[in-house]
């Protein structure tokens, strides 16, 4: 449902890919909304349509039907340039599994790429990139390259890139899953700190229902629809391990139920 607290609403959003008699439908007809300051982690067995929801929403695939609505904007009827163009650079932040730097760039160079492509000035380049190495813990490591850092610095350095120009939503694409359960850890309290600090909203895919305790709410998809979800206060459990086996059995049972089609 929309709200005034609403910084994305999602109506009928549907993606079919190829024709008959190989037509997938990945996404079918979703109705999603996230509030500012949510964390919002998408679960579904794979192929269930995640990772599309969050290119559409990315504005990196064009849907077949429905519509998005970012922050105070129009309803967007995506693809359209240079409206998507813009959309994505204002609007959205991507993060992946693979952090996906520029090898050949340090962290302070990666982290200002998207302000220096913008065309901004360089003094603000300067300050807010200081700013995002220092909300990221990476002060120490501005001059380093991605392979002279770990993991989980590379993922920070990637979070810091994908938020610098304050995007409305953060998209996440298994931002843990190339980590250990420690970096893991740290990249989590990291969303929960741009949460808390920036009032960032962030949508997260994962496999992990660990990673999933993390969130305000958890969505379940399958068969490109949401099938089912909850409130952090509606997952059961006095600690984040019993939360999780809650999640697991959750995702266990839609996995088993037959098929609606
Ligand atoms: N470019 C494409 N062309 C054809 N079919 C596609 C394409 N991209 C995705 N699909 C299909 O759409 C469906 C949804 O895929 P999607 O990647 O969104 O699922 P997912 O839930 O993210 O899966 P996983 O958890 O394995 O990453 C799958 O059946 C997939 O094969």
């Amino acid at each position: 449902m929309e709200n005034s607290n609403s910084i994305l609403a999602v109506k009928n959003l549907t993606k079919i890919y190829g024709q008959e008699p190989n037509k997938v439908v990945a996404l079918d007809h979703v109705d999603l909304d996230l509030a500012a300051g949510e964390i919002v982690m998408l679960m579904g067995p794979s192929g269930s349509g995640k990772t599309t929801l969050l290119q559409l929403l990315g504005g990196l695939e064009p849907p077949t039907e429905g519509k998005i609505k970012v922050r105070d904007g129009e309803w967007q009827e995506f693809y359209r340039e240079p409206e998507v163009s813009h959309y994505r650079r204002d609007m959205i932040g991507f993060v992946f599994q693979f952090f996906n730097l520029i090898s050949a760039l340090t962290a302070e160079e990666n982290i200002a790429l998207p302000l220096i492509l913008a065309g901004q000035p360089k003094k603000k380049i300067t300050t807010l990139t200081e700013e995002m190495l220092h909300l990221v813990g990476l002060s120490e490591r501005s001059k380093h390259r991605p392979r002279e850092l770990s993991g989980g610095q590379q993922q920070r350095v990637a979070i810091a890139r994908a938020l610098i120009h304050n995007p409305a939503i953060l998209l996440a694409d298994e931002p843990t899953g190339n980590l250990d359960s420690r970096n893991s850890i740290d990249i989590l309290e990291l969303f929960l700190n741009m949460r808390d600090k920036l009032g960032q909203s962030i949508l997260i895919v994962t496999h992990d229902p660990y990673v999933a305790t993390y969130g305000d709410r958890v969505v379940l998809f399958r068969d490109g629809r949401i099938v089912d979800e909850y409130s952090a206060d509606q997952i059961v459990g006095e600690n984040r391990s019993e939360r999780s086996l809650y999640i697991m059995e959750r995702l266990q049972s839609i996995s088993n139920e037959p098929r609606s089609k």
